[in-house]
């Protein structure tokens, strides 16, 4: 018998990860030298029905799979913290591999699973918490080991993605295309995880982590996700040569206020994020040495996400170095001695309002103002601070616009619009 195996969880993820293991048996057992069984898979519904071979144990009862003797690897897909990040404790505590896809649960313990495994001597690889089948998490710690990561720009949720592609060309309401990516097996257990930007916010924070060591407090990440953009909005955009991006931002250059958010953005036709549509997602990295790097790919999905923690359990055997832990002494010192992350200088925003200014009680300076539809367009530039400050209103929509862009450029086709 080859390695023994066990998969946590046999949904999406799961059942990809054993078909992989099964359809590419040959291949793998030529670049380890041994096959990979799986002997054991853990579920919560001892009564659904699966397409398992008879040889193979499911349970819903995590002692189980601890008591296989001379398991090695662990392949995680279960949902949510606990008791999931319980189960790891014990299985690394028996001296097997991790292979996790669970970032809710690898974003808040991680740093303590990885500090464990250490001390058992095993491996944890999590891959798969970020973006899908896109390989970032082995760029950023095997291949770019050199360089300090001054930013990081990411689209990291996949279905928040593809629900603003399908809701721009036109083919489905909000809903419809939240339901057809649930179907496809892209969305969270619980949606709302992606369509409120927990999701990208927790990948975020596991790169984060990846590229300084750091864990920082949640609260002071901004997170706003997708669920308030119409269809109204996106045409509007459209009009005005824009896209809605959900984005995901880290920077931490030398001598600036670090950054932290996840939110629904504005790009134009320059920036390189313009037309990543769909399921896929994508992460710029700029580095001390390297101007910047891309990297695009499917970002959820059963053979995606299967590829990445296959791709895992091939590293575990490969690398036979330790890969050094990066510990960026100067973001800590940053983070702990300054008292506000918003930036002072201003920045271009876009306001959709169905509300006349007038209404909105303040007086704003605005570079343009167009009425579209049933919404009244401002595009101004001002501090953030200002624009939290003052439009925290139910009937105003506030959009950074990302990029190299100036407002004065942003292109309008007169005829669609009503200029004031
Ligand atoms: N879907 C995707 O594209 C991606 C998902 N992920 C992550 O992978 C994980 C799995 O996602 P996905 O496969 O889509 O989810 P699904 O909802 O499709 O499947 C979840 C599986 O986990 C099992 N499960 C849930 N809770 C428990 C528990 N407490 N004990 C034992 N089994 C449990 C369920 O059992 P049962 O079958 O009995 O209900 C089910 O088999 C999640 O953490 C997700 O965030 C990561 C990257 C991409
Ligand atoms: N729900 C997630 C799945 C992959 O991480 C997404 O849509 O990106």
């Amino acid at each position: 018998m080859g390695k023994k195996a066990a998969i946590l969880g046999f949904g999406t993820v799961g059942q990809g990860i054993y078909e992989g293991i099964r359809s590419h048996r040959e291949y793998i057992k030529n670049v380890l030298g041994t096959s990979i069984e799986i002997v054991a898979i853990l579920i919560k519904d001892p009564l659904k029905d699966r397409q398992i071979d008879a040889g193979v144990l499911v349970t819903n009862k995590i002692e189980d799979i601890l008591a296989i003797p001379d398991l090695e690897i662990v392949f995680e897909a279960i949902v949510g913290k606990d008791p999931c990040f319980s189960y790891l404790k014990q299985i690394i505590e028996k001296g097997c591999h991790v292979i996790t896809a669970n970032k809710a649960m690898f974003a808040a313990y991680g740093h303590e699973l990885l500090k464990l495994a250490e001390k058992h001597h095993v491996k944890v690889k999590y891959e798969a918490t970020v973006a899908g089948g896109v390989p970032i998490i082995g760029a950023l710690t095997n291949l770019l080991q050199a360089n300090k990561i001054f930013e990081i720009q990411g689209i990291l949720n996949g279905t928040s993605n593809y629900i603003l592609t399908e809701m721009r060309k036109g083919n489905n309401s909000f809903d419809q295309a939240l339901k057809k990516a649930q179907e496809l097996g892209y969305a969270e257990a619980d949606p709302s995880s992606d369509i409120e930007g927990f999701d990208a916010f927790y990948k975020l924070n596991i790169l984060i982590h990846t590229v300084t060591g750091t864990n920082i407090e949640w609260n002071r990440i901004e997170r706003k996700g997708i669920s308030s953009i119409t269809k109204e909005q996106i045409v509007i955009a459209d009009k005005l040569g824009l896209r809605f991006r959900h984005m995901a931002y880290f920077s931490n250059y030398p001598n600036e206020q670090p950054q932290f958010w996840v939110k629904p953005v504005l790009i134009d036709v320059n920036h390189p994020f313009y037309s990543i549509d769909g399921v896929d997602n994508t992460i710029f990295v700029k580095g001390s040495l390297i101007s910047g790097l891309t990297f695009t790919g499917p970002g959820a999905g059963k053979f995606a996400t299967a590829s990445a923690m296959i791709e895992d359990l091939l590293q575990i055997y490969h690398t036979k170095d330790k890969i050094k832990k990066r510990k960026d002494v100067s973001l800590i010192q940053t983070l702990n001695s300054e008292k506000n992350v918003n930036s002072n200088n201003e920045k271009n925003w876009i306001i959709f309002s169905k509300l006349n200014a007038n209404q909105w009680n303040i007086h704003i300076q605005y570079k343009k103002k167009f009425n579209i539809d049933n919404y009244a367009i401002f595009l101004i530039s001002a501090r953030e601070q200002v624009i939290k400050q003052y439009f925290n209103n139910a009937n105003i929509f506030v959009y950074e616009l990302i990029g190299d862009e100036r407002i004065d450029q942003i292109k309008i086709n007169e005829q669609q619009l009503q200029i004031v």
